[in-house]
């Protein structure tokens, strides 16, 4: 029996599967030292059939946990270790587990145990304990890790059981080919096969089609702190201090070393301001007037803050409650010194360039920015700015396109606007593809028109015209031309900007080196009816607002015509409805796409 299972994160989860005295724990024990050595992070979740305890009798958490708390946290500066009393009928739910696990401090969840859940696992097997294979029951069997002279079918990957090194490097390639699931919507899964000219797919299927032909770019670059925003880090940056560097004041107010009982007044002895020390060790009794910021004397640990205190004199008396250790920040509390500050993969914006800057960064290594060449087609599109010629309209995509892969951080080489002939087409398509990583082109994708960009891609490159379920955006063409990756969008100017939104956004952050990236989608309530139709998903443009029900609202922009860029302009999301829906009556909730963020 097989148990459907989602990953819930944005990072890999891979199960280690056998029966028992097959050596899983034993095998882990030596793989997890192999991977944390190559610089694999890694959290490993376990399940353990009995009643098991971590904590010792006559501890205070155990007996704060006996005496009924449900959650017991229990917390050092080295380790912190919460347990909750969760008891569930059957197995314990491991979506639910995996959500507890900080996924920015790792790369990979490792499981053992769960053998009956859908989850990508390797099959350990050894002969000699005469047990039946897993995989022949299994689907969910990525690798097996078996003896030399064990017969496995020819399809399945297979490793050495006592090569952890192999088993190592089958983890890496696993985590470097494992795609974050981009839309965590209502859409039909991918069938995962491949699709030929005039397809029809879904969303999904067309994202994760997309995704499996873009490889990250890995030449990078060294660029100045102030050169960083929208770019992306190659290297994790580990901290070279600890922030803050002292341990110091949270407030304007008085240190001193907090006794039982507490003490009528204290004496000052000196003023602490920010950027300098006390040299002394303050004694009991004693107090200094310190700044925010200032570092804490030795010999104080409290402070007080200025407005809860009486000076009398050279002397200080405290009003209101006071805890040991109130308004201390400690040294090293926002990040310690030798941690990953930020890791590599990451897209790079104001705050992770102060943070890279209260560490005292001045270079750092960046993937280099991907080159998109983009142009129009079609002898009826216009250059604005020049008159308008009879029967035309003015080039709108070329400017929509352009802002977008900008905002991305990539660098664009603008082709202007290539007119209907196959020769041209196909010269533009070969030297834009040797200059660039990307090519997108506008228009001429349907099948009226389609035919010159199609002949012109037949003889450059290897191109799919694709029909996505989806309003707007329907025709999509996508393919390669010599190494560069190739996007016909739609014609119609709605229809670009959506399917670049859906499509090119995630090839293109992928492309850049960008890791654990999902599209942001909240829940709303609309706030009318809005028409789909059920196998179709749906963008239509909308408006939230925060409600005064303390909730998102939205509301469509009005008329949804595929050429009316005003949708967009007085729209500040996208509402999506899945194509399991062919409605969405007023209250219903709906996912939203903000897109604030690319447009
Ligand atoms: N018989 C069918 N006709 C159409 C279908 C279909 O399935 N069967 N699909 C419709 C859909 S949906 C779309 S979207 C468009 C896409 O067509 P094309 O990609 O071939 O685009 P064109 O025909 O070249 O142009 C469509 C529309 O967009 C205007 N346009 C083109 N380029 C620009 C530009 N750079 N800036 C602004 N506007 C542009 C063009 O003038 C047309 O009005 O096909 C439908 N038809
Ligand atoms: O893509 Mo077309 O604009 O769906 O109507």
């Amino acid at each position: 029996m097989s148990i459907p299972f989602t990953n819930p994160l944005s990072i890999p989860v891979l199960g280690f599967c056998a029966y028992s005295g097959t050596g899983k724990t034993t095998l882990l024990k030596k793989l997890i030292p192999e991977l944390n050595s190559r610089g694999v992070k890694l959290a490993v979740i376990k399940h353990a059939h009995h009643n098991f305890d971590v904590d010792i009798p006559g501890k205070d958490s155990f007996e704060m946990r006996k005496a009924g708390a449900r959650q017991m946290l229990v917390a050092s500066h080295v380790r912190w270790a919460l347990m909750t009393e969760d008891a569930v009928e059957g197995d314990p739910q491991l979506p639910h587990l995996l959500q507890q696990i900080e996924q920015d401090k790792v790369d990979i969840v490792l499981v053992e145990g769960f053998k009956k859940l859908e989850l990508p696992k390797i099959e350990l097997h050894r002969a000699a304990h005469g047990k039946p294979f897993i995989h022949t029951q299994d689907d969910n069997i990525q690798a097996i890790a078996c003896c030399a002279d064990t017969q496995v079918p020819g399809e399945l990957h297979r490793l050495d059981i006592n090569d952890v090194a192999q088993i190592a490097d089958f983890v890496i390639e696993y985590i470097g080919k494992w795609q974050v699931s981009p839309a965590p919507l209502p859409l039909a899964p991918s069938s995962g096969c491949e699709f030929g000219m005039s397809e029809t797919l879904s969303v999904r299927q067309g994202v994760d089609n997309i995704l499996s032909f873009v490889k990250p770019i890995t030449d990078t670059e060294r660029l100045a702190l102030d050169d960083l925003s929208g770019r992306v880090l190659a290297e994790d940056a580990i901290s070279p201090v600890d922030v803050p560097q002292n341990t110091n004041s949270a407030m304007d107010g008085y240190a001193f070393k907090l006794s039982e009982p507490r003490l009528e007044r204290y004496s000052i002895v000196v003023d602490v301001m920010a950027g300098h020390h006390y040299k002394g060790t303050l004694q009991d009794g004693e107090a200094v007037r310190i700044m925010t910021g200032a570092p804490l004397p030795a010999g104080a640990d409290t402070i007080q803050a200025k407005e809860l205190a009486n000076e009398q004199g050279t002397n200080v008396s405290f009003q209101g409650e006071i805890t040991l250790g109130q308004h201390v920040r400690l040294a090293g509390e926002d990040i310690a010194k030798g941690k990953t500050a930020l890791a590599a993969h990451k897209r790079m914006q104001a705050p992770e360039q102060g943070m890279l800057a209260s560490l005292g960064f001045g270079q750092l290594p960046v993937f280099r920015r991907p080159k998109v060449a983009v142009f129009s087609t079609g002898d009826e599109v216009c250059q604005p700015g020049e008159p308008l010629k009879q029967n035309c309209i003015y080039d709108s995509n070329r400017f929509t396109i352009k802002s977008m892969v900008r905002k991305l951080g990539c660098e664009v080489i603008d082709l202007g606007i290539i007119h209907d002939s196959e020769d041209a087409l196909a010269e533009a398509l070969q030297q834009a593809a040797m200059d660039a990583d990307m090519v997108i082109s506008s228009g001429g994708v349907s099948v009226g028109d389609a035919d010159f960009i199609k002949l012109a891609l037949d003889r450059v490159g290897k191109i799919n015209f694709w029909r996505i379920n989806m309003r707007p955006g329907r025709p999509l063409a996508f393919g390669q031309i010599g190494d560069s990756l190739f996007f016909g969008l739609p014609g119609n100017p709605v229809a670009v900007m959506v399917s670049f939104i859906q499509f090119v956004q995630p090839a293109l952050r992928k492309l850049a080196g960008e890791k654990n990236w999902q599209p942001s989608l909240v829940p709303a309530i609309a706030d009318c009816k809005m028409r789909s139709r059920e196998g179709r998903t749906e963008f239509i443009r909308g408006v939230y607002h925060l409600d005064q029900d303390g909730r998102l609202h939205v509301t469509t922009t009005g008329a949804q015509g595929s050429g009316m860029l005003s949708s967009m302009v007085k729209g500040n999301c996208l509402i999506i409805i899945g194509e399991q829906d062919d409605q969405l009556n007023s209250g219903d909730t709906v996912y939203i796409q903000p897109f604030a963020d690319l447009l």
